[in-house]
């Protein structure tokens, strides 16, 4: 399914489920603010590149909107307006004072030299500039971009409007980066998942995980799981997967890609058909890459107990059904993976003060947030009746209708 038409699927229910006047709805629905900008760059060996970037900005009445710039080869306006959408409910799901952005360049980043990524950078953010900004559009990474994309953006968009770290979030540590934000994704997962087990008197040593997704998000939450005693069984990205059902050497796996091997080589493990991954025997799957991977066709072949949506909008709206009815426990992307953002927020706001945080400090807060909208979630699930996406989706949904309300219509 379409990932607007699935996202907007979800939101409609929320709006369903708190009775909400169906032009407040209509005008939640709407985007603020569609860009779609063509980005050509020369490449290396002088030959003339060209390329289509996005912003969306989705929804601005809790604060600047905020979210990420993704590159990859699938990127296109309607799966930018869904993710841009997703940060809306995102940001409010965790009480943050922002509301929802994503951005992206269709491009595939591996076959793009450092230059070149770094020119395409650029003209992207010429393009952009007087679009963002510190109080109005604050972008951070997300796939296929790092603390190096977001140094170019500050760079470039402060020859126009004079330095201003607070433009971008997850920036090199040297640049007024925030300590914790690279882990912050991957952390936040873990102290979901350990609410969620929580809620049913598990935790995660001991219990088997499979993971999809090796990056920033996979790796980290891969590391924090192994180092809390949870036995990843099985892990993938790009270049394919493995398994080993004694559990695989997430550090040494580490190890062999920061020395450049590829997972697939990984030796610790028996490589496996990526495929296979998703309805692996286990019982925790979290997907840490692309949106969609759970679908109609193999939503019913899951094994795991548990789902945690550490990747953007990963199950569509027929497999939710599908995983409900088999009893599937689904912790859904706006709260899973919002530690990012979260910590985005504290990156920002040590900008705005102009003072740098400890680490053990980043780390506490970001455990509160997490813990404080897990119960908020877990409310809304008994209030309303409802499974924990919708226990999200009206949380979220919920405070962005009260800021617009509050905000007025008055011209
Ligand atoms: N970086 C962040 O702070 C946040 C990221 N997310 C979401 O988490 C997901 C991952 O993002 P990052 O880790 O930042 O991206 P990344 O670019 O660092 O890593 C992406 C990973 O996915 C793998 N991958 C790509 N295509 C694949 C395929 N077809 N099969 C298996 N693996 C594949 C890549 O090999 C890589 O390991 C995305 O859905 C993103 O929107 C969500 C919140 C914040
Ligand atoms: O850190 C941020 O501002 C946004 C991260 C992001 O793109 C996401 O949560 O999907």
């Amino acid at each position: 399914m379409n990932s607007l038409v699935a996202t907007s699927r979800n939101f409609r229910q929320a709006a369903r489920i708190l009775g909400l006047d169906s032009k407040l709805e209509k005008s939640l629905l709407i985007p603020f603010r569609e860009i779609k900008v063509e980005c050509s760059i020369p490449r290396d060996d002088g030959s003339l590149a060209s390329f289509v970037g996005f912003r969306v900005q989705h929804d601005n009445a809790r604060g600047p909107m905020k979210g990420g710039i993704r590159y990859h080869p699938e990127v296109e306006l309607d799966e930018v307006n869904a993710l841009a959408q997703l940060m809306t409910w995102k940001t409010a799901v965790v009480d943050i004072p922002y509301g929802g952005a994503k951005g992206g360049i269709g491009c595939s980043p591996r076959d793009l030299s450092k230059s070149e990524l770094e020119r395409l950078t650029r003209v992207f953010t010429q393009k952009i500039h007087d679009l963002i900004g510190t109080h109005t559009d604050v972008p951070a990474p997300d796939m296929g971009t790092n603390a190096q994309t977001m140094a170019w953006i500050l760079d470039e968009y402060s020859k126009f409007h004079g330095h201003s770290p607070a433009v971008v979030t997850g920036k090199p540590i040297d640049l007024g980066g925030s300590l914790g934000r690279e882990a912050a994704t991957g952390r936040g997962v873990v102290f979901a998942t350990d609410a969620l087990l929580g809620e049913y008197g598990k935790s995660i040593q001991g219990l088997t995980f499979a993971i999809q997704g090796f990056g920033n998000v996979g790796s980290w939450a891969a590391k924090l799981i192994h180092e809390s005693g949870g036995k990843i069984v099985a892990i993938g990205d790009v270049s394919g997967t493995i398994r080993n059902r004694n559990g695989l050497d997430i550090h040494q796996l580490l190890k062999h890609k920061a020395e450049g091997g590829l997972l697939k080589d990984f030796t610790g493990g028996d490589a496996m058909d990526p495929d296979e991954l998703l309805v692996h025997e286990c019982d925790v799957l979290i997907p840490c890459a692309l949106g969609g991977v759970l679908h109609r066709e193999n939503a019913a072949s899951v094994k795991a107990k548990y789902i945690i949506e550490a990747a953007n909008h990963p199950t569509d709206p027929e497999a939710d059904e599908i995983l409900s009815k088999k009893g599937v426990v689904v912790l859904p992307d706006i709260y899973a993976n919002a530690g990012g953002v979260t910590v985005s927020y504290f990156e920002w706001v040590q900008n705005i003060q102009g003072f740098m945080w400890h680490e053990e400090k980043v780390n506490l807060e970001l455990q509160r947030y997490m813990k404080t909208a897990f119960r908020n979630i877990k409310d809304m699930c008994i209030s309303h009746g409802c499974n924990l996406r919708m226990g999200a989706f009206t949380l979220g949904v919920s405070r962005v209708a009260r800021a617009t309300l509050l905000r007025g219509w008055e011209a």
